[in-house]
C-alpha cells in the first residue's frame, strides 16, 4: 500500500510530512532514516509523522525524527509548515500542535507568512540537558558557548568573524561531547547589530542545514542574555531569514518566516528496511 507524503521547507530546511491521523504506516525510526537519505529516499532533514491529538485544545499531535531516525521534542521549521498545511489543507488560519515540547499555538498571517510560539526556553542546565551542573550562560567549552532548550537542546558559539569555527568541522565534535547526554543542536552566530544576526547551525541526527527554527530562537535567546542584541531580532540564514521575538510578558519565544510545500507524492513502506 502506498503511502502519501507532503515535501515542505521553512527556508530550505525540508520535511517529509506523513499524515497518520486516520492510518499508521508502518513508520520505525530505521525505515525514516532509510526514507530520510538523499541519494537512496525522499531526503529530508527530518521526517514529520502528525498523529490524532490527545491533549485539550490541540488540533494534531506532531512528532519530529531527524535524518538519523532519532526523535526530537521540537523542530520550529516544521512546526510552521504543519500550520501551513493545516491552513492550507483544512482551512486552520489558527492551530494548536501538540509536540512533546508541549502545546504550540502557530498561525498564518494575511501574507502567507506562518508563526509558531515555541513557549518559553529552559535555561536550568538539567533542562538542557547538561551532563554536570554548569552555568548555561558560559559553558565549560573552548568559545565560550551558551546553552538553552528550546524543547530541544542547543548550544550557541558567538563568532567574532566567520572564520572562527567551521560548523562542519566543530558541529559533529560538538554535538557529541561529553557536556550532552543527549547530543545537542550547535549554533554558530555572528551578531550583525542589536537587531541582527548571521546564524549557522549543525543540526543533532541532521548535520549542517539551509536553516533551524529551533536554533534561530535559541541564538536569540541566548545573545539576548548576553545583551548583544534586542528581544526582536532578524536571523539570517543560509536558506533565508526568520524574525524571532523573546516577547517580555510570558517569556515566550515567537518566530515569524516563510513555509512551503515542494510537491507532494507517494512511497511504498516495504521498500525500505524497517
Ligand atoms: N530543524 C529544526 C530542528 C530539528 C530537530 C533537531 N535536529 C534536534 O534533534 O533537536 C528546527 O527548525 O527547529
Amino acid at each position: 500500500m502506498m503511502t502519501p507524503f507532503s515535501k515542505m521547507h521553512g527556508l530550505g530546511n525540508d520535511f517529509v510530512v506523513v499524515d497518520e491521523r486516520v492510518e499508521r504506516h508502518g513508520l520505525t525510526p530505521a525505515r525514516i532514516a532509510a526514507l530520510a537519505d538523499r541519494h537512496r529516499g525522499i531526503g529530508c532533514d527530518q521526517f514529520v509523522v502528525l498523529r490524532p491529538a490527545c491533549r485539550e485544545g490541540a488540533d494534531v499531535f506532531v512528532r519530529f525524527f531527524n535524518a538519523d531516525g532519532s526523535e526530537s521534542g521540537a523542530c520550529g521549521n516544521a512546526s510552521r509548515c504543519v500550520a501551513d498545511l493545516l491552513w492550507r489543507g483544512e482551512g486552520r488560519r489558527q492551530s494548536v500542535l501538540q509536540t512533546r515540547a508541549g502545546l504550540l499555538p502557530a498561525w498564518v498571517d494575511e501574507a502567507g507568512l506562518v508563526s509558531v510560539d515555541m513557549g518559553a526556553p529552559a535555561l536550568d542546565w538539567r533542562d538542557v540537558p547538561l551532563a554536570e551542573p554548569a552555568d548555561t550562560l558560559h559553558l565549560p567549552l573552548p568559545g565560550d558557548p551558551a546553552a538553552v532548550s528550546m524543547g530541544n537542546p542547543h548550544a550557541t558559539f558567538f563568532l567574532a568573524d566567520r572564520l572562527d569555527l567551521d560548523p562542519v568541522v566543530a558541529g559533529p565534535l560538538l554535538e557529541h561531547d561529553a557536556l550532552f547526554p543527549e547530543r545537542a543542536n550547535i549554533g554558530f552566530a555572528e551578531v550583525l547589530s542589536g537587531a541582527a544576526m548571521r546564524l549557522r547551525v549543525w543540526e543533532r541526527g541532521s548535520g549542517l542545514t539551509l536553516a533551524c527554527g529551533s536554533g534561530a530562537c535559541a541564538a536569540v535567546v541566548n545573545a539576548v542574555r548576553r545583551g548583544l542584541v534586542a528581544r526582536t531580532c532578524r536571523v539570517e540564514m543560509d536558506g533565508g531569514a526568520l524574525s524571532v521575538t523573546w516577547r517580555e510578558e510570558d517569556g515566550h519565544v515567537l518566530m515569524t518566516g516563510p513555509a512551503t510545500t515542494s510537491f507532494v507524492g507517494s512511497f511504498d513502506p516495504e521498500a525500505y528496511p524497517s
